[in-house]
Formats: structure tokens, sequence, C-alpha cells
């Protein structure tokens, strides 16, 4: 193959004069690889190249995510188009030219690390600004809804959608037997098996918020924004057949699309803009605006322009830039005091837990997770990696010896309090149906549901039947008329 992935190697041989030096071990001594290798009639345990490499080797592997597991990264800037200051103080958007490192990680949610790039799956789309204020993270999906609204099901839908324990395979019974006792997740899953459920490549992949974040200006007023990233190369992706068939040959399809891209300079690059609410909008719009399984209806809260961000840098090394990025929604900056919805809330405790277990206790002084100004935190020691661990800096609070001192916002106002209703959100899955879907949307939506939920036991089928007829009477009847044809042609 010649794609920039492919020759990789081949590229750092030629950017090289020859060996890059003496060949060591961990701990910097030469290796005479001549004796090194005399291995059978010699003690291993004195052969430092053996014991230093083999005892390397088996810790190799960390934990992967719990979701997103796969995925591809890229590294570029978010330069602000549009003055928001109106809206906003945090200072990555204070003014129009401004530019601000990110560090983006697309990824598929049900994927494990080795799979399949094209399957149908919801993708992750996940930013980290590096702003002067300290890092500010949007960790969002391709689709504008989520799946649930209490995050106490949360773990039901991530192990429902995995595999079966005892037989280790996906399992279309699990799959629909959540999706059909939490109908909510029906409208996300409209787009899951819609025609946007397998991106033709990330640089095609829309990203969206989904919460309504609480933000204020320099005199202390609130708004209510959505951000939406739409590709500028435009939407496009791939249908089920392309999926497997594309998937079959190159399972990385999407990671390499991604690499290659940027490698040849054709940068990929997202338009940002916002839905934006006032607080009296939030009281009169009828429904909670917070709730992630909804989406802001466009026609009532239209997109206002704020920016835009490119992806103009590969990662120098996958694992140390990509598998050890940090996301979460708790990266605040000031300006921006996150979402008041609990699954907001649950979400600000399960990243910082899950990165713990998986990149240890010093995960945000992993480069790559780092602030682009030294943090001064009052956390010391711990495993690696600790840097300098703030060398001789005071390491309690408070304290008499010019340790950090507070950040003063007199403003500062506290997230919104809110109320939460049970969801339902069949209305905006009807009109989704009804208005928006062209008519061969519709049909390889159906087509797509009755090819997975045949699968399923005949009980879990009739209740999906029931709630998609909720839905939509032409929806459900469509998918009952398909599951019979199946059932004919199957038995
Ligand atoms: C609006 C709803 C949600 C969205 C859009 C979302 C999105 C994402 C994305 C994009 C990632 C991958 C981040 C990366 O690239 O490293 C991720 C990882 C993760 N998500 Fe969510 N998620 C949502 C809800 C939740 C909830 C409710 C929980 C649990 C309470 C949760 C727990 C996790 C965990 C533990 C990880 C792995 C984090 C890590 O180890 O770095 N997510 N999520």
């Amino acid at each position: 193959q010649n794609d920039s992935a492919s020759l990789q190697t081949v590229r750092f041989k030629q950017n090289t004069q020859g060996p890059i030096g003496i060949m060591t071990t961990s701990a910097g001594a030469p290796i005479d690889v001549v004796q090194a290798r005399v291995t059978l009639n010699s003690r291993l345990i004195f052969n430092e190249y053996f014991m230093d490499s083999i005892t390397h080797l088996v810790r190799e592997r960390i934990p992967e995510r719990v979701v997103h597991a796969k995925a591809g990264g890229g590294f570029g800037y978010f330069e602000v188009t549009h003055d928001i200051t109106d809206i906003c103080k945090a200072k990555l958007f204070s003014s129009v030219g401004k530019r601000t490192p990110v560090a983006v990680r697309l990824s598929p949610v049900v994927v494990e690390r080795g799979g399949p790039d094209t399957n149908r799956d919801v993708r992750g789309f996940a930013i980290k600004f590096y702003t002067e204020d300290g890092n500010f993270d949007i960790v969002g999906f391709n689709t504008p809804m989520f799946v649930i609204k209490d995050p106490l099901l949360f773990t039901a839908f991530v192990r429902s959608q995995k595999r079966n324990p005892e037989t280790n395979l996906m399992d279309s019974n699990t799959y629909w037997d959540f999706l059909t006792l939490q109908p909510e997740g029906l409208f996300m899953f409209m787009i899951v098996l819609g025609d946007r459920g397998i991106p033709s490549s990330y640089r095609h992949m829309p990203g969206f918020s989904i919460h309504t974040f609480e933000l204020v200006n320099e005199h202390g007023e609130r708004h209510f924004v959505r951000f939406h990233f739409i590709p500028e190369a435009g939407i496009k992706n791939l249908s089920s057949e392309e999926g497997r068939n594309i998937g079959a040959v190159d399972p990385d399809y999407l990671t390499r699309d991604l690499y290659n891209a940027i490698a040849n300079g054709n940068f990929p690059a997202w338009q940002v803009s916002i839905q934006v609410l006032t607080l009296n909008d939030v009281h009169t719009a009828g429904f909670d605006v917070f709730d992630v399984t909804k989406v802001l209806p466009l026609d009532k809260y239209p997109l206002r322009p704020l920016g835009r961000f490119v992806l103009n840098r590969n990662a120098l090394n996958y694992f140390a830039d990509v598998e050890q990025l940090a996301y979460s929604p708790s990266n605040l900056v000031p300006g921006i005091l996150g979402a008041p919805d609990k699954l907001f809330e649950a979400r600000r405790l399960a990243y910082r837990d899950s990165q713990y277990y998986r990149l240890g206790a010093n995960f945000n002084k992993i480069a790559v997770n780092c602030p682009i100004h030294k943090a001064l935190a009052y956390n010391r020691d711990g495993v690696a990696p600790v840097k300098d661990n703030e060398e001789g800096i005071p390491n309690y609070y408070p304290n008499s010896f010019n340790g950090p001192v507070p950040y003063k916002d007199d403003d500062l106002p506290s997230l919104i309090d809110i109320h939460q209703d049970e969801p339902d959100n069949f209305d905006q899955a009807r009109s989704m149906y009804e208005n928006e879907m062209t008519a061969g949307e519709r049909s390889r939506l159906v087509q797509n549901i009755v090819e997975s939920l045949g699968n399923a036991a005949p009980y879990l089928q009739e209740r999906a039947v029931k709630l998609y007829t909720l839905i939509h009477s032409n929806l459900g009847s469509r998918i009952a008329d398909g599951l019979a044809v199946n059932r004919t042609t199957s038995g």
C-alpha cells in the first residue's frame, strides 16, 4: 500500500541519516546485541536485554476505555470567527481571530480497541481546548441527542450493548431489550439505524455537545448553548453494505483515512456554531431544554456561528498522544459552568474515575493532558509521571509561605437549579420520521431495524413494534411487515 499511514516507517528512514544511535536498555546501558542474542546456553537472568524487554512487554497493555475504546485522533487549532463576548467571558472566545490549540479524538462507542471502524454505532466526538485558563473539554457525539437522561441507566446501557457474559458474543436480545425497556433511546437509534449510522470518514462526521451548557458573560449574565460542529467537507456516510465490505478489507478504514488526510495536508476542518437560549427561553420553551434525549429545534433556536477548528497534525506517537488523552466534562474554564442536568453531573465523576483506573493518579501530568500553563495544584506524589512534583512549592492550602492563592471571580454564578421530568421524546422522533427523512431514508431505516431486530426474540420484536407504532403508525407497520417477510423467507 502506498498511503501515508502505510509508509510511516519508510518515511522515518528517509528522514534520518542512518541509525539514530546506539541501542540501550531502559536504564540507558548500551547493548551488545551479538552477545545478548546468545541465549540458548547462557543464564537468561543476567541478560539485561532479555530481562528489560520481556518484563516491559508483559506490562505494555493498559485497560481500554470501557466505551469508545478505539479511535482516530488529530491535533490542531480552534479559531474564533464571530464575537460571542456578549454571552461568554471564557478567554478562548475573547476576540475574533484568536487561536487555541485543540486535541480531538473521534471514536465508535461499542467497538473494542481492535474492532472494525465501519460498524453501525454512535461515534464519540471529543475536543480538548488548551486555553490559558486550563483545559476545556466538550465530550460529545455525532448525534445531537443521547440515549438516556437518567445516569442510573448508563451501566445497563453499556452492558446491554456489549458482550453477553456467558457467550462473550454481541447479543441482539440484550441490545433490543434495553432499547425497548428505555424507549427514549429509540430516537437516537433512529440515527444509528438510519443513514448516519456509519460515517464514510471522520472528516465527514458532524459533532454535537448534546448537553445545554450554561455560559456567563462579564456582567454575570447567563446564556444556555448547545455546540454544533459541522464538517467543512460535508456530511457523508456509508450504506450497511459498503460498511460491511470495506470493514472486511480494512477494519481500520476511518482511522487510516484521518491519519492520511492530515499527513497529506488535506486538513479536516469543522465549523463551530451554537444554539443560544436566554433564561427566559429556558422558562418558556415548553419542554426541558436540558433533556439530553431531545434536540433543540433549529427553527426556534437557530445556529449562531462562532468559529472553526482544523486538524493539521497527527499524533507523534499514538499511545502517548491519543490513547492517553483524558477528556472529562468536568474540565471547565471560567465563563463556562457546564450543564445543569443529572447526566452531566454523573459524567463529571465517571470520566475522572475511569482515568484514575486506566492512567493512574497523575493522568493530568501526562504531556497530552497538561494545560498550556503550568498547573499549580496542591497535589503531590503518586505513580509516575510526577514530572517535577512542584519542587519546593508548599504542598498544603491554606499556608503562610506564598503557595498558590485562590482565583477570585466576584460574579461567579452557580448552575441553575432545574426540575427534570421522566423522558418522553416520541414527538421529536415522530417529527424526524415524518418531516425530516426522505422516503429513501425511511425505507433504509426500516430495513436496518428489521435486519437488527430480526435477530432478537419474538417477544422483544413485538415490544419494539408496539413502541415504533407509538412513534409513527407507518413506521410500526412497516417494521412488522418486514419482520413477517423475514420469518417467511427464513422459515
Ligand atoms: C451525553 C452523553 C454522553 C456522551 C456524549 C458521551 C461521550 C463520550 C465520549 C466521546 C467518550 C470518549 C472520550 C475519548 O475520546 O477519550 C466517552 C467515554 C466515556 N464515557 Fe461517556 N458519554 C456520555 C454519557 C456518559 C455517562 C452518563 C457516563 C457515566 C456516568 C459516561 C462514562 C464514560 C466513561 C467512563 C468513559 C471513558 C473515559 C476515559 O476512560 O477516558 N458517559 N464518553
